[in-house]
């Protein structure tokens, strides 16, 4: 069975907001985009809206459906299915996560990531490199 799992790139001001998972969490302290598991009859976006209020707090928009990512970690295996999203109202309340931290691009590739957000990383970097380029 592959359980899908929605996450959230949250930008403002040129930043996208990352989470640190914490001890206790499979993948334990590695960085992630905040989302989680779609339940039953559940949207993509519907997840994310109500994921993202639960976990941190914010109110978001979803904008854009990147590319979704199979991950096979032991047993389990994941479609982790990422958005770009917008920042809409809110301040953070971490309820799960370790920490967070808002990233400017060049930065992400030094986090240690979970295996499946890697190729979305890159996904994001070659977006925000083409629109780099295109204001040029
Ligand atoms: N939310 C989220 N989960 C991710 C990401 N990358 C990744 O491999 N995962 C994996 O996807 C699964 C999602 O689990 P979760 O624990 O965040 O979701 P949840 O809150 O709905 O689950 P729960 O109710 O069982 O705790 C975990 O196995 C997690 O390790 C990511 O960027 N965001």
């Amino acid at each position: 069975m592959i359980t899908k799992v929605t996450c959230a790139l949250i930008e403002q001001y040129g930043r996208v907001l990352i989470t640190q998972r914490s001890e206790t969490m499979p993948q334990a302290m590695l960085w992630e985009f905040p989302g989680g598991k779609i339940e039953e009859g559940e949207t993509e976006e519907a997840c994310l809206v109500r994921e993202i209020q639960e976990e941190l707090n914010l109110s978001i928009t979803p904008l854009q459906r990147l590319t979704p990512v199979l991950q096979t970690y032991g047993d389990k295996t994941i479609e982790l299915i990422p958005y770009l999203c917008q920042y809409n109202s809110g301040a953070i309340r971490l309820a799960e996560h370790r920490s967070y931290h808002w990233v400017q691009p060049h930065d992400m590739t030094s986090y240690n990531w979970c295996q499946a957000d890697i190729p979305i990383v890159q996904e994001y970097l070659a977006m925000a490199a083409e629109q780099f380029l295109g204001n040029k």
